[in-house]
């Protein structure tokens, strides 16, 4: 299979305690491989969070894949896709198609190609909009030692969101456009660029961003798929209202900030952040209750007009 739009894949971490990792990096995805191992009941607790995690971020395109079909017999195997088809059920991935893999061994890698090419479309971008990239990742591309009218200002990696970005360096294309991962050369200070300082900032023209928040008011949503699932500890994972004061993890794009609750009505919050975020309306929030890994609660931005 040939297609002009290279497809570039992001390996999230599968553990809860990287979940804000993995959102960080799905604010960047337009289609998600959720991949269930054969040999182990389904739903695991990171599955059904990382599905939560999908339904949060509005990935509509998955194809489920069915790993390690090399250590099951074929009935056992037909056994468990039942399984997997009933975790999905009245979800987005609802009528995903569930392809048994073997990754070790390379089987059927071939047919997800083509459900990758054939199911997923490629996505409308906005390139007429000012340029927005989000950071997830940057650093210092100079070398110790090197001479202070040589230095080099930091490189921020990430995609962009809207517009396109002009060539800068010979033997690049002429634009950047939305949709790939690309590092951008800048002038900032290499020592704030470093060891990924800049993942969760936004970048575009001077005066051309979303405003810079500290409080955010949002609409929540709670998960109703992590009801009834059960963690490692065999706890019940259960999705409470936020409380006054509550001490939350939030991840904005891809920015992975500390919140507190300043004041909740019904479905509303208004949350104070620890690190200032750059956000817009109807920007996509999800919070987690500070020190667990499951994500009880996503929040969509709206006017303060509303709250
Ligand atoms: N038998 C068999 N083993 C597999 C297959 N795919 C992966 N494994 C094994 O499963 C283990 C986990 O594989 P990883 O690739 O680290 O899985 P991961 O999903 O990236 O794990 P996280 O680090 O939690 O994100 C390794 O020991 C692999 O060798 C497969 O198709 N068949």
């Amino acid at each position: 299979m040939w297609t002009s739009d290279p497809t570039r894949f992001v390996d999230c971490p599968g553990h809860d305690i990287l979940m804000a990792t993995m959102l960080n990096g799905a604010a960047v995805m337009d289609a998600a491989l959720l991949t269930v191992a054969g040999n182990e009941t389904c739903p695991q607790p990171q599955t059904s969070e990382h599905l939560a995690a999908v339904e949060i971020m509005k990935l509509e395109n998955i194809i489920v894949l069915q790993n390690k079909v090399d250590l099951i017999k074929e009935s056992q195997a037909l056994e468990h896709q039942k399984s997997i088809a009933e975790f999905v059920k009245g979800t987005v991935a609802e009528s995903s198609p569930i392809v048994p893999i073997s990754a070790q061994l390379k089987y059927s890698i071939d047919a997800v190609d083509e459900y990758i090419v054939k199911r997923i479309p490629i996505p409308v971008r906005d390139f007429t909009s000012d340029p927005r990239l989000i950071v997830i990742c940057s650093f210092d591309v100079n070398k110790p030692g090197a001479e202070v009218d040589k230095l080099k200002g930091g490189v921020a990696g990430g995609s962009i969101l809207t517009g396109v970005l002009p060539k800068t360096a010979k033997d690049e294309p002429s634009f950047a456009v939305p949709g790939g991962l690309i590092g951008v050369g800048t002038r900032i200070d290499r020592t704030l660029c470093r060891a990924d300082r800049l993942v969760g900032q936004v970048l575009g023209a001077v005066g051309k961003l979303p405003k810079i928040n500290t409080e955010l008011e949002i609409n929540l949503f709670l998960l109703r798929r992590l009801l009834g699932v059960k963690t490692e500890d065999k706890k019940q994972t259960k999705d409470s209202k936020l409380t006054k004061n509550e001490l939350l993890l939030g991840n904005i794009g891809s920015m992975s900030t500390g919140g507190r609750v300043l004041d909740v009505k019904a479905d509303l919050a208004k949350i104070q952040l620890t690190s200032p975020a750059c956000t817009e309306v109807g920007e996509k929030v999800a919070l987690s209750p500070f020190g667990t890994g499951p994500i009880p609660q996503v929040g969509v931005l709206f006017d303060e007009a509303q709250y």
